[in-house]
């Protein structure tokens, strides 16, 4: 009786987010440049879920991963809230940051050979992370990068371990990367677009790849991508990404099914995978809108066929579009405003 009691307020507690990022916003300023690249992202995700960013080239995928590390240049300005773990990682000293990425948050990126330092074997540099986070001896370091070469399914492992990055083909380049990233056993894997520079059939693999480890080691994983079809293959939840802000967010089948910002709409008629076989695909018309001379209200205005005056005046914020976790900013959905019924 008291051990089905505990049980049962054992479910009614929430599970507490593993991410927590409220009201960032990323601005770049130097001298001949201020442009807000991310305006007001705010989203959760729990331990072992994957959240795919999705989003036309310039609406600010990267720049809210590379955020949430702190990874930024001197003229990043950076506000809001990002919690990892307990963590407020802008504001943690900068020590601290050092050991968080790595055993807390590590990176993928689109292109091995930016990480990969030339000048050193794959083995020495995977080793080298493990000896710096988890303070064993080298020989226990190379035991582990071994290890990880292996559970990352580089053949010959072994000998992998002393070529050069330059050695190794694109596909094992960029298996070498996401066994370096898994080094510390981070809670939090960010992957920038990891499979955009490979050719086809080894994309799939290395997608394959990535969420056979992400189940087997339960960590939360965010995932850049353009492509929806990668999306619909990995994720749990999807962030529609538009001019710096979430334009829609919630469970991947629940968007799908039932989009409701008029630009996911849109990235589901102009695709392959969103479009009914046959069919022809349908672009979005228009340009993405530059970042330094967006319009007043919704950034999406402009190319939206439901447009009307009110857009123009002030930004839709995030209203319910399905269940609790599913949202879109379109005042579409404002119930106030009476457009269900005309639209
Ligand atoms: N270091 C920087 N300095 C100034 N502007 C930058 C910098 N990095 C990115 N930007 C700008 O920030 C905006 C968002 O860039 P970001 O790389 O996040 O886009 P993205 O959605 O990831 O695009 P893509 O899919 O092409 O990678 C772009 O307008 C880009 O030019």
């Amino acid at each position: 009786m008291l051990e089905r009691m505990a049980a049962n307020n054992f479910q009614l507690v929430e599970q507490k987010p593993l991410v927590e990022v409220d009201d960032l916003r990323v601005r770049f300023v130097s001298r001949d440049l201020d442009v807000q690249v991310v305006n007001g992202v705010s989203f959760k995700l729990n331990e072992g879920k994957v959240l795919c960013l999705l989003g036309e080239s310039g609406s600010g995928k990267s720049v809210t991963m590379r955020a949430l590390m702190r990874l930024m240049p001197s003229h990043a300005e950076l506000r809001g809230n990002i919690s990892i773990d307990g963590n407020d990682m802008l504001s943690v000293p900068a020590r601290k940051l050092r050991k968080l990425r790595g055993r807390l948050v590590s990176m993928v990126f689109q292109e091995p050979m930016t990480a990969l330092d030339p000048v050193f074997t794959v083995g020495n540099q995977i080793a080298e992370s493990v000896a710096y986070h988890d303070g064993v001896s080298a020989k226990a370091a190379r035991a582990r990068a071994l290890e990880l070469l292996e559970l990352v399914q580089v053949p010959s492992a072994a000998r992998r371990l002393d070529a050069y990055p330059h050695e190794l083909s694109g596909g094992l380049r960029q298996r070498v990367m996401i066994a370096l990233a898994l080094a510390c056993r981070p809670k939090l894997l960010l992957a920038d677009e990891p499979t955009t520079a490979l050719d086809a059939t080894v994309q799939i693999q290395i997608l394959l790849l990535l969420r056979k480890l992400q189940e087997e080691l339960g960590m939360a994983t965010i995932f850049v991508t353009h492509d929806l079809g990668v999306a619909c293959e990995v994720a749990d939840d999807v962030a529609v990404m538009y001019a710096g802000r979430f334009v829609e967010h919630g469970p991947i089948t629940e968007v799908m099914d039932r989009p409701s910002h008029p630009y996911t709409e849109g990235l589901l008629r102009s695709t392959v995978h969103g479009s009914t076989r046959g069919k022809r695909l349908d672009p979005i018309p228009g340009t993405p809108p530059d970042l330094r001379d967006l319009p007043s209200g919704c950034a999406f205005a402009p190319r939206c066929s439901y447009v009307r005056e009110s857009c123009g005046t002030s930004v839709p914020w995030p209203f319910q579009a399905g269940s609790d976790q599913h949202t879109a900013r379109c005042f579409r959905l404002d119930p106030n405003e009476g457009w269900a019924a005309t639209t």
